[in-house]
């Protein structure tokens, strides 16, 4: 599929999909992944909820990794069902743990830092899942502004897909430069489709989402959805570094393995490895 022709038939506005839980055939799951985000989760977790006690969404679970604060207390007062996923090696190997205690034929992941989040990102994420079976995954599409230091800059978040992942895709994938935000924590997959896919852990969790779905799908079995505006308690410029040197290891992997590059020397970043499908008959 060529980008003019994804762009028309994959990539899908605000509102397109209102409505569209009710009733639908597809039982939709909404996890969110959670590591000390006793400020956040509660917020996060409060108009999923809502969905989950409507009967729009069958369930609402936090992929809960060790924490040092409240987070535990805050999701459970919240209403989330607890899948405790011990300490984990990342977000990606928090999300490969939980997989099997997911309930649903589609899984929502919603990251737990997130402000202001809406009821309405799950329908336009699992909205074009529910309409059309030709696709697997979906990326949630959003302006991201950058609340640093008290400055707000409308569009200054992302800073690792603004300045290493979209980079990289325009060099090495250019077949995925159509997605507004690659890395975008926000998503909906088919179930059945994650568990056939291998998964990254730490912060290769998406970029290794990504291609590995595009490696066996195509671009087809993509699409984005417009969910407005995202805003997230944002890391220090420092600790990205890890999240960058995880994206850039995973990425090498994969071009070596679509003979698009020679593998990359030396060990991976600590705590970036690849986890097999649950569904492989392990080795
Ligand atoms: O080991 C980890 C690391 C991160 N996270 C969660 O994954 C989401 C995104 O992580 P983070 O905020 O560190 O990344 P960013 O939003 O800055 O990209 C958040 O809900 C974290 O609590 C997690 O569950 N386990
Ligand atoms: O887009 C990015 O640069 C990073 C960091 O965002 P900020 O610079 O803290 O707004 O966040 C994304 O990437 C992470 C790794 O894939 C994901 O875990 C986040 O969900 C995603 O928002």
């Amino acid at each position: 599929m060529d980008h003019v022709a994804w762009r028309r038939r994959r990539s899908f506005p605000a509102e397109a999909f209102a409505g569209v839980l009710s009733g639908s055939p597809l039982r939709v799951a909404v996890c969110v992944p959670a590591r000390d985000e006793e400020e956040t989760i509660a917020g996060v977790l409060a108009p999923l909820v809502a969905l989950r006690d409507e009967g729009l969404v069958a369930d609402v679970a936090v992929a809960f990794s060790a924490s040092r604060d409240r987070t535990l207390d805050e999701a459970r007062d919240a209403g989330a069902r607890i899948i405790d996923v011990g300490s984990p090696s990342g977000k990606g190997d928090a999300i490969w743990r939980a997989q099997e205690e997911m309930e649903g034929d589609i899984v929502c992941l919603v990251d737990g830092d997130l402000i202001d989040v809406d009821r309405h990102w799950i329908e336009q994420l699992a909205g074009p899942l529910i309409a059309d079976p030709a696709i697997g995954l979906v990326k949630g599409a959003f302006a991201r502004p950058l609340n640093a230091d008290g400055t707000l800059d409308p569009s200054g978040g992302g800073r690792v897909t603004e300045l290493l992942a979209k980079p990289l895709l325009r060099r090495f994938y250019p077949e995925l430069t159509v997605l507004r935000q690659p890395l975008s924590g926000q998503i909906a997959i088919r179930r059945d489709l994650l568990a056939s896919l291998p998964v990254w852990t730490g912060y290769a969790l998406e970029i290794g989402m990504l291609i590995e779905t595009w490696r066996r799908a195509g671009l087809e079995a993509i699409a984005e959805a417009d969910i407005g505006v995202v805003r997230n308690r944002h890391q220090r410029l420092a600790d990205l570094a890890a999240m960058s040197e995880a994206i850039l290891w995973c990425v090498a992997v994969q071009l070596a393995r679509d003979g698009r590059l020679t593998g990359p020397d030396g060990e991976p970043p600590a705590g970036v490895v690849e986890r097999p499908p649950i569904y492989a008959p392990r080795p």
